[in-house]
């Protein structure tokens, strides 16, 4: 039977109206509850300057574990509850995987080789399964003598020049991610390729400062003279950065290749795999591989070390905390004896310290946004297509049920036998969600584990005098950005035997 053209247009028609009104249904419903807004602005006065957690943690007495809320027409919902989480973005992470414009960081700074400001999509995808390759638990182990390796030297630093105790610490991951990811040794703690991927994610991720960009994109035409429109210029500077983090180290191992000295790491694999399947890497693929590597580098560094300075300063808050584990230390291993991975079974206390350090100052608090790529109802509240999706890490992480007296650091809350209503394990908050959940957990939580059972095994961290001899309190301050920065204290790490000084000597 052959289709005539007007009942092609019939059909069109109907199916037209018919979506019309389907969606005109779903819209009847209401969104879910959340602050009220004004006409046109909607809730823009509403949003903080800083600490959105925080903020959104307070709307949660008055509206519940969702909050909704338009700012110029753009629905934003805040997600405060573990339960709430698992059903939109875990079971129904079809609909709330992808991304946000991320005007500001993709089209102007061109940080847009990014994996985590890609909308969900086969590109996504790409991505992520490298990352599994070299990032799945199996592979973890054998990035473990490397860990145990670098973190000799990190002590070292320490001992040797404790007053610039950060720079050791931070030095740590990225020394092992740069001979995970390049098969590059980093000298020292001012290495240029440390440095750069410190910087890429500390411009990249400075996503909240610049969510009116996605509100208004058209923003991003102005020209740079326009008043109040400097962040154009300071965006093209920044293009240099996105270029060198991306290619600079890349480039550096493909040369070695070609002299035949490069070390095995993720992107020689890569490149190797590829040629062996197709014959050679035309720029695309070259493109991909280099896009891949450069953000597991940037990834890294920052995250991991801020998770290590939140141990140093719970330690110097609380010195008991550092005593327990000591004691462990020395009772499974002997005092003096430097940890290996071989032990983790054996230091449940120890293991302790590192999930509340994760947990207590989440360094992603409110995790990357991720954006609905289809409407959605949940209990009766419509939730349109496009909508920005926060889940909040630090809330759900603070929750008073699960975790009593939140603000305080109790290793001791991971120890006892699981129940109901107990912690929920931090590992599915504290590093994102669904099918966006950060593919650099599992190597975190080793370099974690190994920097801080080292550090407790090696050292008593205690709080420098001021020229009275008075203990100088803590720096108890975090940067409010979308990954967190810790200051450095003022303090002392003293060698707690001789043997450990023979070790890193
Ligand atoms: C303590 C250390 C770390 C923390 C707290 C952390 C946290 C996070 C969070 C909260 C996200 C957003 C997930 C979401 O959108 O739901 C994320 C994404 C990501 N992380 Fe991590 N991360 C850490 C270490 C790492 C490491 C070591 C790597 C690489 C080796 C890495 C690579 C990534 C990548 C590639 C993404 C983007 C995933 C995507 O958008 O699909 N992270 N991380």
């Amino acid at each position: 039977m052959l289709i005539s053209f007007s009942d092609v247009i019939f059909a069109s028609i109907v199916l037209t109206i018919l979506v019309f009104f389907l969606r005109r249904r779903k819209r009847t419903l209401p969104y879910p509850p959340g602050p009220k807004p004004y006409p046109i602005i909607g809730n823009a006065l509403d949003l903080p300057e800083s600490h959105l957690w925080l903020k959104a943690g307070e709307w949660s007495k008055t509206y519940g574990d969702l909050v909704f809320l338009k700012v110029f027409g753009q629905p934003m919902l805040f997600i405060n509850s573990y339960e709430v989480v698992f059903e939109l973005l875990e079971k129904r992470s079809g609909i709330y995987s992808s991304r946000p414009p991320f005007t500001m960081s993709k089209d102007l700074r061109q940080f847009d080789w990014i994996l985590s400001f890609f909308p969900y999509g086969e590109r996504m995808r790409k991505y992520r399964a490298i990352f599994h390759k070299f990032f799945q638990p199996i592979v973890i182990p054998e990035y473990h003598s490397v860990m145990e390796n670098e973190v000799i030297k990190m002590l070292r630093g320490l001992k040797e020049d404790p007053e610039q105790y950060e720079k050791h610490v931070r030095r740590f991951p990225g020394a092992v991610i740069m001979k995970n990811v390049y098969g590059y040794e980093v000298q020292d703690e001012k290495d240029p390729y440390v440095a750069m991927g410190e910087a890429c994610i500390s411009q990249a991720f400075d996503v909240e400062d610049y969510l009116f960009l996605d509100f208004f994109p058209w923003m991003r035409h102005l020209p740079e003279w326009f008043p109040g429109a400097s962040f154009i210029g300071e965006a093209k500077e920044l293009r240099k950065l996105s270029r060198a983090v991306q290619f600079d180290a890349h480039n550096m191992t493909k040369e070695r290749m070609k002299r035949g000295d490069a070390p095995e790491c993720m992107t020689t694999v890569l490149l190797e795999d590829h040629r062996e399947k197709e014959g050679d890497v035309d720029a695309e693929e070259d493109l991909h591989i280099a896009s891949a590597s450069a953000l597991a580098y940037a990834a890294a560094v920052d995250t991991t070390a801020s998770t290590i300075m939140t141990f140093i300063l719970a330690a110097l808050l609380d010195p008991e905390i550092q005593e327990k584990g000591q004691e462990e230390l020395d009772r499974v291993l002997g005092k003096g004896t430097l940890p290996t991975f071989a032990d983790r079974g054996s230091l449940p206390y120890v293991q302790a310290i590192c999930f509340e350090a994760i947990r207590w100052e989440p360094i992603v608090p409110i995790g990357l946004v991720h954006a609905t790529s289809a409407d959605d109802v949940y209990n009766g509240q419509f939730i349109p297509a496009g909508t920005m999706v926060f889940g909040n890490a630090w809330h759900i992480l603070h929750d008073p049920v699960r975790f009593p007296e939140p603000d305080k650091f109790k290793p001791e809350r991971w120890l006892g036998p699981e129940t109901e209503n107990g912690p929920i394990p931090v590992q599915k908050v504290a590093f994102g969600f669904g099918r966006r959940i950060c593919p650099g957990r599992h190597w975190a939580d080793s370099a974690v584990f190994i920097a801080v059972a080292s550090i407790l095994a090696s050292f008593n961290i205690e709080r420098a005098k001021d020229a009275n001899g008075v203990p100088i309190p803590p720096t108890h301050n975090y940067s409010a950005k979308t990954v967190r920065h810790l200051d450095p204290s003022k303090c002392v790490f003293t060698p707690r035997t001789s043997k450990v000084l023979d070790t890193v000597r």
